[in-house]
């Protein structure tokens, strides 16, 4: 099933054309990465997909299955673009409190547990402010699979973590790969592309190429 197709999609700002009538489709369980030169326009392809902006110029169709009851926006979609915006003077976990508050889904257990799988501690009471680029990313990326969304727009996951913690978010990625969930991620790293992506797309030149990767695990 596709969930995502993007159909002759066109993108610039200020005459700076990022996209030109760029196809691609999206399928249920499957990884994709998205690769591209700084600047290429990866993020902003994203925030076309989960609606944050328009094109300028085609369409970019979701699965009824994954819109909202008003048909407006995509659910069920786990997102990290811009870094949210944190509270210093809070905790991580309050941090994923008040961030959970806006879907009332999940309990405080579900977010600890997803701390603990993150490799974060929840029960510390270090603020925010005082948390390591790397832990920060990890609560991005908690806040992203919390509520067990079921397509992820994860835009540099692996930035700023440890080799263990790369190791164990690579992990977790391919688990919910098995459970049917949808992953588009962007990487500079070739090798995280290699490991984690059944398919990989190119943004070149206004165009997007689509590159079957080699799956090695
Ligand atoms: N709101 C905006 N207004 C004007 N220009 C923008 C805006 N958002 C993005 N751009 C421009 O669009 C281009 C693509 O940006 P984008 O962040 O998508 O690149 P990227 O491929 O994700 O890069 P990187 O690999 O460095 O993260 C850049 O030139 C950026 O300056």
């Amino acid at each position: 099933m596709n969930i995502i197709e993007l159909v002759n999609v066109s993108k610039s700002y200020k005459g700076n054309l990022l996209f030109n009538q760029v196809n691609a489709t999206f399928e249920q369980g499957k990884i994709y990465g998205i690769t591209g030169a700084n600047g290429s326009g990866k993020s902003v392809l994203f925030k076309c997909i989960c609606g944050f902006i328009h094109p300028d110029q085609g369409e970019v169709k979701i699965h009824p299955n994954y819109m909202d009851n008003g048909g407006q926006f995509p659910r069920n979609f786990g997102i990290i673009i811009d870094r949210p915006g944190y509270m210093g003077n809070k905790t991580g976990f309050e941090n994923l409190q008040r961030w959970a508050e806006i879907q009332n889904k999940i309990t405080d257990q579900d977010i600890k547990d997803v701390m603990r799988l993150v490799g974060l501690d929840p029960d510390t009471k270090q603020k925010m402010r005082n948390y390591s680029l790397g832990m920060k990313q990890k609560i991005a990326i908690a806040q992203a699979i919390m509520e067990n969304q079921k397509v992820l727009l994860l835009d540099e996951p692996f930035n700023a973590l440890d080799s263990d913690s790369v190791d164990n978010i690579r992990q977790l990625l391919l688990r919910f790969r098995q459970e049917g969930k949808t992953v588009l991620l962007t990487s500079h790293n070739q090798e995280d592309i290699n490991l984690l992506c059944d398919e990989v797309y190119r943004i070149d030149n206004q165009k997007l190429s689509h590159v079957k990767s080699q799956v090695t695990v």
